[in-house]
């Protein structure tokens, strides 16, 4: 594959509530913490499936950049690798939160992820997986991808996935208009408001 492509093996939401209980329950118990460092009425999210994932990405895996349509994500490494490491510009989108057209929102994150562009106006924070590290982020507000794993050993992570109580309702409405609807909507329920 080219350029920054998608590379990774999910362990889902389901498979761990049912296999790993244990990792579901750090989850839940992180509500707190992720509250207090918001200042947001944050809770995990109801879709079980993608609430709490691991990520199992092989050597040569990378995740390109993007946001995440939650409002808080939080990482915790489970190994160390070479290379792999997360790349966050903190706050560097140009977020209109649902307050303009759709179309306007894609093109501002596209043009704010242009190489020129981030290196111009960027500060970039990069870290490295570590063996219990861990990385909570704005996941709609950083700009934010991984460095291709290095080496032969694969990258374990958990990704935990916070939001605001009411906008899961309204990502939601979304997404079941874009999933269950005749009528053409936005194509990505990412820039549906
Ligand atoms: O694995 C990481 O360090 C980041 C993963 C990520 O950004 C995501 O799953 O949305
Ligand atoms: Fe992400």
């Amino acid at each position: 594959m080219r350029g920054h492509p998608l590379h990774y093996k999910v362990i889902n939401g389901q498979q761990i509530e049912s296999g790993i209980p244990e990792i579901d329950q750090f989850y839940r118990q992180l509500t707190d913490f992720v509250r207090r460092i918001s200042s947001d009425d944050m809770t995990p999210l109801k879709d079980k499936l993608v609430g709490v994932n691991i990520n199992v990405t092989p050597a040569g895996g990378t995740y390109r950049w993007h946001y995440d349509r939650n409002a808080v994500t939080v990482l915790v490494y489970l190994n160390e690798v070479s290379g792999g490491e997360i790349e966050v510009y903190p706050l560097f989108r140009i977020y209109l939160k649902g307050r303009g057209p759709a179309f306007l929102q894609r093109w501002l994150d596209w043009f704010v992820q242009l190489n020129v562009v981030r290196q111009l106006f960027g500060k970039k924070i990069v870290v490295k997986p570590a063996q219990g590290r861990m990385v909570a982020l704005r996941g709609n507000r950083c700009l934010h991808s991984v460095r291709p794993v290095q080496g032969e050993q694969e990258r374990v992570n958990i990704v935990m996935a916070f939001d605001n109580y009411k906008d899961q309702n309204l990502s939601k409405q979304a997404l079941d208009q874009y999933l269950y609807s005749q009528k053409p909507v936005s194509s990505d329920p990412n820039y549906t408001s």
